[in-house]
């Protein structure tokens, strides 16, 4: 098992977002996680990489594991963030080439050399599915790139500091029907080595992409499992009544 939450609560100026989370999440299985607006998804995915206490008023209780050691007792909460990588919802191009992009973080990490950073570019471009499309223009700005690219150069940035977990938060929101596509296309090839977590409102894609998911109502887990399952014969009604659409 790579990432275990034990009683996660989480709080923001003292008031609960998370309430006594349980999970497990093992290696080269994609994740789903659905709910309603303003259940706690995001807070959900940025507490496991420790961006969430980058806010202010935030606390936490229980323990997140990684590997059985909890990231919370690690002093050093920028290797946690290298370990488990997070993608957001708006695809982020810095003011940079493409290239830089791609390197940005083991640059900020040092240490590597130009070859060294020449090959981890092309190597993450081609593990996100973007190195045909871009290979000829790497010192363009990557802003000239569209949506889809941007998002798909986002997860190549986020590959290129070798991450044992790829949290996504709605990555396909923004997109087109054939970026998502792509991306979907991408994440089911990442999964054969990583631990890949998606936040998604889309039941179709979670359905397509996910091995197990995981349904949240107001800061807990309503339930979980295997994702056919969930949607074919769960356990609880209000699982059967999201999945079904006839409620919230
Ligand atoms: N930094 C913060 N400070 C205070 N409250 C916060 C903070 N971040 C999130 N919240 C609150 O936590 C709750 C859960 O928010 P969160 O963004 O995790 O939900 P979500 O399920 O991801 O929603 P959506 O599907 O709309 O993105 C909300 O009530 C939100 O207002």
């Amino acid at each position: 098992m790579s990432v275990h939450l034990k009683n996660l609560c989480v709080f923001f100026n003292g008031t609960p977002v998370l309430k006594k989370i349980n999970l497990e999440f093992k290696e080269q299985v994609i994740y789903a996680i659905v709910g309603p607006s303003g259940c706690g998804k995001t807070t959900l995915l940025r507490s496991i990489n420790r961006t969430a206490e980058l806010d202010r008023g935030f606390s936490c209780s229980g323990e997140i594991l990684l590997y059985g050691k909890n990231i919370y007792q690690e002093r050093d909460a920028a290797e946690i963030r290298r370990k488990i990588g997070i993608v957001f919802q708006t695809p982020v191009a810095l003011p940079l080439s493409i290239k830089e992009n791609v390197i940005f973080g083991i640059r900020y990490l040092g240490g590597a050399n130009n070859k060294q950073l020449n090959y981890t570019a092309e190597h993450c471009l081609k593990q996100a599915g973007l190195w045909q499309e871009v290979k000829d223009k790497l010192h363009k700005p990557a802003r000239e790139l569209s949506g889809g690219q941007i998002q798909r150069l986002s997860i190549a940035r986020t590959l290129a500091v070798n991450p044992e977990v790829l949290l996504l938060d709605e990555p396909c929101s923004n997109l087109d029907p054939v970026s998502a596509k792509l991306i979907e296309e991408l994440l089911l090839s990442l999964s054969n080595r990583l631990t890949v977590i998606l936040v998604t409102h889309n039941l179709f894609q979670a359905r397509r992409i996910a091995q197990n998911t995981i349904l949240m109502s107001v800061g807990c887990v309503v339930e979980s499992g295997p994702t056919e399952v969930m949607f074919s014969t769960p356990d609880r009604q209000e699982t059967k009544d999201y999945f079904s659409g006839l409620i919230w």
